[in-house]
């Protein structure tokens, strides 16, 4: 093999990377199962993996262990550290000819003013990561980059050493036996402040209709127990299989693991068109076409579905008029099935302006309504005042962006965090003035489903 391209120009700027130069090199290999490889970097990896791939299935992601990571501990700056930092990074790459941009994986937590007790201790206000080892599928083919991101002068051994690796990982991903993935023993099941959270319910409507908020999403947590440790990889592996019309994705940090299947697109940039998703207002599935046909047309006249739905689409709106040039939004919601449940769904696009950036339509968009409330800033203080836990990265911006500022971003949610022997669900609703802890308890059972059937803790009583 070659050594990598070394660009004779070094480039300086004034960021605190100026130091650092960025390495990169790409291989197209055989097509191979991104799971496979994920799995493959479970010795020397773990605790280091993410696992991404969005709802068309025409790109999916893999990272491998941590070439640089960027995260971020103050609330106020840290959507613009994470931009300025990964931008001042990429000034840096010193083989400009990639044919497979360089990739950022990350997410940010839902709220860092929240000081409730939290489960997620290795998950800071924003964690991001470039990997040593990237697979990209995109277009039917895969391609492998290796990242090497350092101050050293003289970077070759380090670089050939690396190369040896990824020969092994291919290797490993390509012939290895399949794990045979069983779904884990589950020893208990614990709706966690289930009266809380029901009473809070009542409280929040309490709040709407005294005026003093539009919408407030209220959500909370089921922990189940198992047996034994649960692998990220089987997990990814169950909801591959069982959610395919969803975002997947998982993100570990050390030995907690983040994963779930959402249907919620935050926003997409490429080649400087914006798409958001605006998703609030739920009804079940039918069983049968009948029966479905008929939620899904009183879903679509409900006053108080749309009611949820329309803040979503008003603010989505608002924030796709500051940072794109022109706009599109459709004027009534259509439905969006997914396998446990119908939403209202509503599309946005735009095309950005000049100076605009995806992670400036993450840092403007978080959170909608869908997920926050309206008025943005009372919903919050509604949430910490009455929701029941932390939501840490539930609920939040989770997603990737390359070198050239193409990228996509899920909400988080249909969602859990797995941490050892634990696992810990989460679900919500959008709380408008005639919502009932009731039926948004009930709500919540159906978000849960993915989660459910994916580890294990059914009931079989549970519609
Ligand atoms: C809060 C969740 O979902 C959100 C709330 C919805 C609703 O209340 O109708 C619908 C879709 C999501 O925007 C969740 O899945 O946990
Ligand atoms: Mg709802």
């Amino acid at each position: 093999m070659n050594r990598p391209q070394y660009s004779s120009a070094e480039k300086q700027d004034n960021s605190r990377y100026v130091a650092y130069r960025f390495y990169t090199e790409t291989i197209e290999v055989n097509r191979m199962s991104a799971l496979a490889f994920f799995e493959a970097g479970e010795t020397f990896y773990k605790g280091k993996r993410f696992f991404w791939q969005n709802p068309e299935k025409t790109f999916t992601l893999v990272g491998l262990g941590h070439a640089h990571v960027l995260t971020a501990s103050n609330h106020q700056g840290r959507f613009e550290d994470v931009k300025s930092n990964w931008q001042s990074l990429c000034k840096q790459i010193v083989n400009e000819e990639h044919f497979v941009e360089p990739i950022l994986f990350g997410g940010f937590s839902f709220d860092p003013l929240n000081k409730s007790k939290s489960i997620w201790r290795e998950f800071p206000e924003a964690y991001f990561a470039v990997p040593t080892f990237q697979l990209v599928i995109k277009n039917d083919r895969a391609y492998i980059s290796i990242h090497l991101i350092t101050k050293k002068e003289d970077t070759f051994p380090e670089f050939e050493a690396l190369r040896k690796e990824r020969d092994k990982l291919i290797h490993a991903a390509q012939v290895s036996e399949p794990v045979a993935y069983k779904k884990p023993e589950v020893t208990g099941r614990e709706e966690l402040k289930k009266d809380s959270y029901l009473s809070s319910i009542d409280k929040v409507t309490g709040v709407i209709k005294a005026k003093q908020a539009d919408k407030v999403v209220i959500a909370r947590v089921l922990r189940l127990d198992f047996d034994k440790s649960l692998s990220s990889s089987s997990a990814l592996y169950q909801v591959s299989k069982e959610q395919p019309e969803s975002f997947l994705f998982g993100l570990e940090s050390e030995e907690q693991f983040f994963f779930g299947a959402t249907p919620e697109r935050l926003v997409k940039v490429e080649d400087r068109q914006a798409l958001s998703t605006c998703l609030a207002g739920s009804t079940p599935r039918g069983k049968t076409v009948e029966k479905d046909n008929e939620l899904g047309n009183e879903l679509l006249n409900d006053r108080k579905n749309r009611s949820e739905h329309q803040y979503v689409v008003d603010m989505i709106s608002k924030v796709f008029s500051i940072h794109c040039s022109e706009q599109f939004v459709p004027k009534k919601p259509k439905l969006m099935k997914v396998r446990d449940i119908q939403h209202l769904y509503t599309p946005v696009e735009g095309e950005l302006k000049q100076g605009s950036n995806l992670i400036d339509l993450v840092r403007d968009l978080h959170p909608t309504p869908a997920l926050g409330g309206e008025p943005r800033q009372s919903a919050l203080s509604l949430i910490r005042q009455y929701e029941t836990m932390n939501r840490g990265f539930y609920a939040a911006p989770i997603g990737w962006i390359d070198a050239k500022g193409d990228g996509e971003f899920a909400v988080a949610i249909r969602s859990a965090l797995l941490d050892g022997k634990e696992a810990y669900l989460y679900a919500g609703g959008g709380i408008v003035e005639d919502s009932t802890p009731e039926s948004e308890y009930a709500e919540t059972w159906v978000k849960f489903r993915p989660m459910l059937r994916a580890l294990g803790g059914q009931l079989s009583d549970e519609s």
